[in-house]
């Protein structure tokens, strides 16, 4: 559906995207994930024919950004992460505007109007002035304006910046219907969590490169070879047996506050199992014996900050 093939912007002698090939299936939502600064806004301007690259392509369902930009336009939608307010429009009126801009006829206008007010569940606003509307519901009125001509692709950048807990859960949800409706959607945040909850995958862009790719299972397991082991063990007894234990297999124990132990293992999960049978041989006080289960966060800081994917990925 989308073909992102070495895409490349220079800003002067500056990359702000270095490279990038990506390919996003129909129906996937594709969740574009950096820091301030990595290039996102930079990938979407381009994707969505506002911004020429300096080399590569992006081709959208068959058609290039390059050189068929006007048939891009029809088949895609875009929510830019800072949008215009316009003071002394309806929310109807508003829809009405880019519905005009999108070539459509009056009658199709009137039609679209309420169906996407009501994907977005502002229906009942319909005849509020936007500039009156709460920071969610512009978003997703934005969000509505991108849907009036029914597009095949909706890029969305930073659809939930600057939202509250609520109206991120609320726009959401509106995601999650487009998901279900089929539509192919291209997402960026620099909040990895909140990307995981709705999309099939991940790419992180550091520096303008695309560092990981995959759904975020595999992006974890790129990072699982370097884990720590939690180790807990019956208190009251001498850990220094099973430090000793620990420090004899080669392995790096720390003793924490809370009387656990963190052992850094780098092994399979075989060599993990073989450790823990051994462990139970020596009849060593252990409890508890688990994986430190790295969170989206600590995933995200790894790849972005420690560069450890880059060499596996390059
Ligand atoms: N018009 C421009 N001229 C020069 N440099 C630019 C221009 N636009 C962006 N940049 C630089 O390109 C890099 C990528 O910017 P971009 O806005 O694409 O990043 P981003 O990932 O969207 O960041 P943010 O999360 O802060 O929006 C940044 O270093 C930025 O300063």
């Amino acid at each position: 559906m989308i073909e992102i093939n070495n895409l490349t912007k220079l800003y002067g002698s500056f990359k702000a995207v270095d490279n990038l090939s990506l390919t996003i299936d129909k129906g996937t939502v594709y969740g574009f994930v950096g820091a301030n600064g990595a290039g996102k806004t930079t990938t979407f301007n381009m994707i969505a024919t506002l911004l020429q690259p300096t080399s590569g392509d992006v081709v959208i369902a068959g058609k290039s950004i390059v050189n068929e930009s006007h048939e891009v336009r029809k088949k895609i939608g875009y929510m830019p992460d800072f949008f215009g307010v316009y003071d002394q429009l309806k929310a109807n009126e508003y829809l009405n505007f880019f519905g005009t801009s999108y070539q459509m006829t009056q009658a199709e206008i009137a039609k679209q109007i309420p169906v996407v007010l009501n994907l977005v569940n502002l229906i009942d606003k319909r005849y509020d002035y936007v500039d009156d509307l709460s920071r969610g519901m512009k978003q997703r009125l934005c969000l509505a304006r991108t849907l009036m001509h029914d597009p095949e692709v909706l890029i969305l950048d930073e659809p939930a910046s600057g939202l509250d807990p609520r109206a991120r859960v609320e726009l959401r949800d509106v995601l999650i219907s487009l998901k279900k409706m089929g539509k192919t959607i291209i997402i960026s945040s620099h909040i990895l969590p909140e990307l995981a909850e709705i999309c099939d995958e991940i790419g992180v862009l550091d520096n303008g490169k695309l560092i990981a790719s995959g759904n975020i299972a595999s992006i974890q397991q790129q990072l699982s070879a370097d884990k720590t082991l939690i180790i807990q063990l019956i208190s009251e007894v001498d850990h220094q047996e099973t430090i000793q234990f620990f420090k004899e297999q080669q392995l790096s124990v720390e003793r924490q506050a809370n009387g656990q132990l963190h052992v850094h293992f780098t092994g399979s999960e075989q060599q993990q199992q073989q450790l823990l049978l051994e462990a139970l041989r020596a009849n060593l006080p252990i409890i508890g014996f688990m994986e430190d289960k790295k969170n989206l966060e600590d995933v995200f800081m790894a790849i972005t900050k420690g560069g450890k994917l880059d060499e596996r990925t390059e």
